[in-house]
């Protein structure tokens, strides 16, 4: 079988389709090298004194974990040198990061969650690094947190690295999805799946059940008429699964389908949920649209909310299409 590696994929997606420019390949080979890099932290555990966590909180106020800081400095270093980027924005930073001019400089954003999962670092379960890129738009000079605030219909590059018994990177240019898995002998990524699609039906639902409780009626709907089954209204089982790394969860269903769901809730009733927008829900419901499903926050799609701040939290409910319809439109009959 040929073997097809990223970047000849990247240069394809280049040259012969038109979908990306000489400058956003450079980028991604440069986040996927990053991800390498995470990737051997992450395998080293406790033989490289990763795991646990570390003496300071991140802006949404939570403990950070030591990888949570090696991953997000590992992507900051490689970024400035070689990304062609204008500047970076983390959900481990308080505000975005501008390239400083020594290095070279670009025209795109790189917005990142480094480490996905962190509650699964010291249970060696899987865990990921999510990414999106932006354009900057306009013609002003320098780079400012408003640059940001783009709905994510205008990412330019989505995607996310998946450190789990295989690291794969999965990724969209716009152009369908696509999966790489590093080979650890010669450390190149390889193309192993194309054109992946997510399939229209499911019988399995991905949600923490243990929020039920403070969940809004709509959402309360759905789930109870899964779990009521074959004699309930669906007239069909489900079946449930939750690691609780985004990344995991949403690799599955672009594996093998299902639904994801990280609803609004009484607990912090002014967020609109726990999810952050550009760093976690813009680039996954890139990717699940890419692969033919949808995603959308219960009102309207993910991808056409215009952000306000640069953490903002939103509602998700993403995956096989006929199913987030469903959801969906629970939630819009009782507005
Ligand atoms: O413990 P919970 O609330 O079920 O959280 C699970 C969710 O939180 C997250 O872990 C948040 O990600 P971080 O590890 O980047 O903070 C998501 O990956 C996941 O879907
Ligand atoms: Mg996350
Ligand atoms: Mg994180």
């Amino acid at each position: 079988m040929k073997r097809v590696s990223l970047t000849q994929y990247l240069v394809e997606q280049q040259r012969e389709h038109g979908m990306i420019p000489g400058q956003l390949r450079l980028l991604i080979e440069v986040v996927a090298r990053a991800c390498k890099r995470i990737a051997i932290a992450v395998n080293k555990g406790a033989l490289g004194d990763v795991l646990g966590s570390a003496s300071s909180e991140n802006v949404q106020g939570e403990v950070q974990k030591k990888l949570d800081i090696i991953s997000n400095e590992v992507l900051i270093e490689a970024n400035e040198w070689g990304g062609h980027l204008a500047a970076m924005a983390s959900e481990e930073m308080d505000s975005i990061h501008v390239v400083p001019n020594r290095y070279p400089q670009g025209e795109y954003m790189l917005l990142f969650d480094p480490l996905d999962g962190s509650s699964n670092i010291d249970v060696n379960v899987s865990i990921g690094t999510i990414f999106s890129v932006l354009r900057k738009v306009g013609h002003t000079r320098g780079v400012s947190e408003d640059d940001f605030l783009q709905p994510g219909k205008h990412q330019a590059a989505a995607g996310y690295c998946i450190y789990g018994p295989q690291t794969q990177l999965v990724l969209t240019v716009g152009n369908g999805v696509v999966a790489f898995t590093l080979d650890r002998e010669t450390g190149s990524w390889v193309l192993t799946q194309s054109d992946i699609r997510i399939p229209e039906d499911t019988k399995e639902f991905a949600i923490n059940m243990s929020n039920m409780r403070h969940w809004a009626p709509p959402m309360r709907r759905y789930v109870e008429e899964c779990l009521a089954g074959k004699t309930g209204p669906r007239g069909k089982d489900f079946n449930m699964r939750w690691v609780a790394s985004m990344v995991t969860d949403v690799h599955r269903i672009l594996m093998r389908g299902g639904i994801f769901m990280y609803p609004w809730d009484q607990r912090e009733p002014e967020k609109p949920g726990k999810l952050r927008l550009l760093y976690e829900a813009n680039p996954m419901a890139f990717l699940v649209e890419q692969a033919g499903g949808a995603a959308t926050n219960g009102r309207e799609r993910i991808l056409d909310v215009v952000p306000c701040k640069l953490h903002e939290r939103v509602s998700v409910m993403l995956g096989s299409r006929n199913e987030v319809d469903r959801v969906t439109a629970y939630h819009q009959q009782t507005e």
